[in-house]
């Protein structure tokens, strides 16, 4: 049985005030959901306050990217080992808005899933095809090649340790949602294709979706059979909608 996940990311937002804020009020209201993980992911320079504001809490924090090498001259980078030591489960790689702003390609990507689970993090791999991609018909050849570049570098065994995340570009930040029957379809693709080469790693991998989920539509996504919980931008920054989030979460086991 997997436990659903359901991890904030909160993207370039906030401030030593709004974080404050932020933490105390899901640190509040989380309440008693023991069948839900939850995580939050904040900026860099958030990381600590976020250690201070949640240790002894339920709830775990990751950050959203790190270096493919392990330290040294890297002007403007962050080591996994860094993030680590301020206490992180998590780390997103991967993220649409980092291949495609910041020239990520797949290759890059695996190196920094596999560099995340040497320093003793569980990455967040995020996958997902852009609106023309998928008005090309070409979903899942473009999630194929995102997974396969991990099962190359890596092998199979990665997936055991990696929880990925279906984030359809043209999702993300538009209010517009995948359907849950549009979304399980690749979610099954997915881990079909981890099948392939391990039917019990394909059997326990966590694949969360992302892009405007909502309080409003979580519970119907979650509730696929192939959905075991989500990847959150703008629904992480209110507490009350990505607490209703994780109680769906919580509800859909
Ligand atoms: O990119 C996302 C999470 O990583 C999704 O963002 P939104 O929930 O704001 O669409």
């Amino acid at each position: 049985m997997r436990k659903p996940l359901v991890a904030g990311n909160w993207k370039m937002n906030g401030s030593r005030a709004s974080v404050t804020d932020l933490l105390g009020g899901i640190r509040a209201g989380i309440g008693e959901i023991p069948k839900a993980e939850v995580a939050v992911c904040p900026p860099f320079p958030f990381l600590q306050m976020t250690e201070e504001a949640l240790r002894g809490s339920s709830i775990a924090w990751g950050a959203q990217n790190l270096c493919t090498e392990p330290a040294g001259a890297f002007t403007g980078e962050v080591a996994g080992s860094m993030i680590r030591e301020f206490g992180c489960t998590y780390v997103i790689v991967g993220h649409s808005e980092r291949r495609e702003y910041y020239g990520e390609d797949n290759q890059v990507v695996a190196r920094k899933e596999a560099m995340a689970r040497e320093r003793g993090l569980v990455p967040i791999l995020c996958v997902g095809e852009t609106l023309a991609q998928r008005e090309a018909g070409i979903t899942s050849e473009v999630v194929a090649d995102q997974l396969d570049a991990v099962l190359e570098l890596s092998g199979v065994s990665a997936f055991g340790k990696t929880v990925i995340a279906y984030e359809p570009v043209w999702a993300i930040g538009t209010g517009l949602t995948a359907t849950p029957e549009q979304a399980q379809e690749v979610h099954a693709f997915i881990r079909g294709r981890i099948a392939e080469q391990s039917a019990d790693v394909a059997a326990g991998v966590r694949i969360l979706y992302g892009g405007s989920m909502k309080p409003d539509n979580a519970a119907d996504l979650m509730a696929q059979p192939d959905i075991d919980g989500g990847l959150i931008g703008g629904a992480s920054l209110k507490p009350n909608d990505f607490l209703a989030i994780c109680a769906a979460a919580h509800a859909s086991c």
